[in-house]
């Protein structure tokens, strides 16, 4: 089981309709069944002040770097207002989406340069003292899904944001960008075959958790 002193930072990533909020739920519920307290957040958003930027970055047209300082303005907030004060409670804290999703998103996916999103990155999830490491989740779960079989699912389940609506060509160029984050920091990352019925990969998501022995 986790030592229920210590706050754990989880997120998860992957392509629009992977799976991810599928599986989400079920995990809190296996945390709190192991004693922990869960906090259940996401990005663009976790806080009243991210949640209005991202109803306007997934709605507004606007280019690359607006898209990008928003995410990080968004992530800022929730970051300091949400996250450090529940890992510092202790809590483990479930989060849909975090940086992965930038460098993936606006980075592979639209072209913005990844050491302008570095810095971004070191700037904003820099949150204690002078030699405090950066703030990094302690485990990045990726539903790896092909780009066709997220579309299919998507187009039978809700109608499309302004990403859902891009060609299966970007979600590609996403899907690598995921890739290339696990590739450079493989410890950090779990990937989930997610091309497989509900119920199989539900049994893989917890095995990774298992592993670790943080769930029963
Ligand atoms: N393994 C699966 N097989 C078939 N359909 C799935 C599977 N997992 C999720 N779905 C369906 O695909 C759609 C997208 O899943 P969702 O969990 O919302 O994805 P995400 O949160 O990653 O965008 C939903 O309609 C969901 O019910
Ligand atoms: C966090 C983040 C999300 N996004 C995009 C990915 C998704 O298309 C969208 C919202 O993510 P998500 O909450 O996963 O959408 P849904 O709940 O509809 O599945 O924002 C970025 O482009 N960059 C980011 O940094």
């Amino acid at each position: 089981m986790t030592n229920s002193t210590q706050g754990l930072f989880v997120t998860f990533e992957g392509i629009d309709g992977a799976g991810k909020s599928t599986h989400i739920a079920g995990l809190a519920d296996a945390f709190r069944s192991a004693g922990r307290t869960v906090t259940l957040t996401r990005e663009p958003g976790g806080t009243p002040l991210a949640e209005k930027l991202r109803a306007l970055v997934l709605n507004d047209p606007m280019d690359p770097l607006c898209e990008a300082l928003l995410m990080f303005a968004a992530r800022r907030h929730h970051l300091l207002e949400v996250i450090e004060p529940a890992l510092a409670r202790g809590e483990v804290v479930l989060c849909d989406r975090f940086t992965d999703a930038t460098f993936a998103y606006q980075g592979y996916g639209r072209g913005f340069d990844l050491s302008v999103l570095g810095s971004l990155e070191q700037w904003v999830q820099h949150t204690g003292q002078d030699g405090q490491p950066l703030r990094q989740p302690d485990l990045t779960v990726w539903f790896d899904l092909p780009p066709e079989v997220a579309a299919q699912r998507l187009s039978q389940a809700r109608s499309p944001d302004r990403f859902e609506a891009l060609p299966t060509e970007f979600f590609a160029r996403v899907a690598h960008g995921y890739g290339q984050r696990m590739a450079g920091d493989p410890q950090r990352f779990a990937r989930i075959s997610a091309n497989q019925p509900v119920e199989a990969v539900w049994q893989e998501v917890q095995s990774v958790f298992r592993l670790r022995g943080w769930i029963a």
